[in-house]
């Protein structure tokens, strides 16, 4: 069985990660203004308490947490835990999907595909090898997401952390272009000092300006800044409707190009006007 993994329509501005192991949080993210939470089996739990967030974990998605998505990160299957959390949550009613980490070939997701055969999976995209594999892994039947994981491909590549990400830029795009050629979602790696604001307004900026459609965090206090920075804001939305209007005026009188602020407007930026309003509704229907 090959689950469905056509781009959802649902926005992913905001993906939390929630350690598996922390009942408070898990409890807490119920009530969270989280577009998609990621509950992590892998880096944010302890060896010691991989086997009792298992467990915690199974249990707590059995909670109701609203219209989030629900994502499951597993470790891997090179590791003792992996295969044991893949099954656990296979046919699961309480997740939506299932996060490979560190996954450097496509082989990596058949293994876990074998295991999960209902689920769609997601991908961290954080390995030297992964980034030069990104189009072969977002080509894969099974996969509807992408991940930047930047902690570890900052200690695979030995980069320093710089405000600018120049390090990241190759595999950031690498994946974005994977991503885009493939119609899957792909979501920006974590910031990981969680009380500077502005740091994260800024590097939301980015992500968003480079085509990401939203940003893996790690504290709720990260929340309000990702859901703002990428959704369309009054201007985005007002420009949009502008350009339909133009645009059909336009055809209408047989021209194929319109002039809105000084700017031409041709079929293709009506797909992008187009997209931004299907994306400000897909926001606004979260809340109904
Ligand atoms: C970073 C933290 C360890 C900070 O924890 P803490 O000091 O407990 O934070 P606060 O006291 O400010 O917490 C306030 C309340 O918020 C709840 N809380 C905290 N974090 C979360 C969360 N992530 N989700 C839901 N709720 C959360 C606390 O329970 C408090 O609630 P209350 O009791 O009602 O006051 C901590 O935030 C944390 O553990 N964050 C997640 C870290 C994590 O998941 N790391 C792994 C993913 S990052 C990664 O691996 C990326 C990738 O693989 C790569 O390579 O880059
Ligand atoms: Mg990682």
């Amino acid at each position: 069985m090959t689950p469905p993994t056509a781009k959802p329509a649902r926005p992913f501005r905001s993906v939390l990660y929630i350690p598996g192991s922390k009942e408070r949080a898990l409890e807490k993210a119920q009530g969270l203004a989280a577009d998609a939470i990621i509950f992590d089996l892998e880096d944010a739990v302890a060896p010691d308490e991989k086997v009792r967030a298992r467990e915690v974990l199974a249990e707590a998605l059995r909670a109701d947490y609203g219209k989030r998505a629900r994502i499951v990160r597993i470790n891997g299957f090179d590791t003792d835990w992996g295969r044991a959390d893949a099954a656990a949550f296979a046919g699961h009613a309480g997740v939506d999907a299932v996060l490979v980490p560190k996954v450097s070939t496509p082989a990596d997701l058949d293994a876990v595909a074998a295991v999960v055969p209902d689920k769609p999976l997601w991908a961290m995209m954080e390995t030297a090898l992964g980034m030069l594999n990104a189009g072969a892994i977002a080509a894969h039947p099974a996969l509807q997401g992408m991940v930047m994981g930047t902690n570890d491909l900052a200690k695979e590549l030995g980069s320093r952390s710089r405000a600018d990400r120049l390090p990241m830029m190759a595999g950031l795009g690498l994946c974005l272009l994977a991503a885009k050629a493939h119609g899957r979602v792909i979501v920006d790696g974590v910031f990981n000092a969680f009380k500077d604001d502005e740091g994260l307004r800024a590097e939301c900026a980015q992500g968003r300006d480079m085509g990401f459609d939203g940003k893996t965090l790690i504290h709720p206090a990260q929340l309000e800044i990702a859901n703002a920075a990428f959704a369309p804001d009054e201007a985005e939305i007002d420009l949009a409707r502008r350009q339909i209007a133009a645009f059909d005026a336009a055809l209408a009188g047989g021209q194929a190009v319109a002039v809105v602020d000084g700017r031409i407007v041709e079929n293709l930026h009506i797909v992008t006007a187009r997209a931004t309003l299907a994306r400000a509704e897909a926001i606004a229907a979260l809340a109904d």
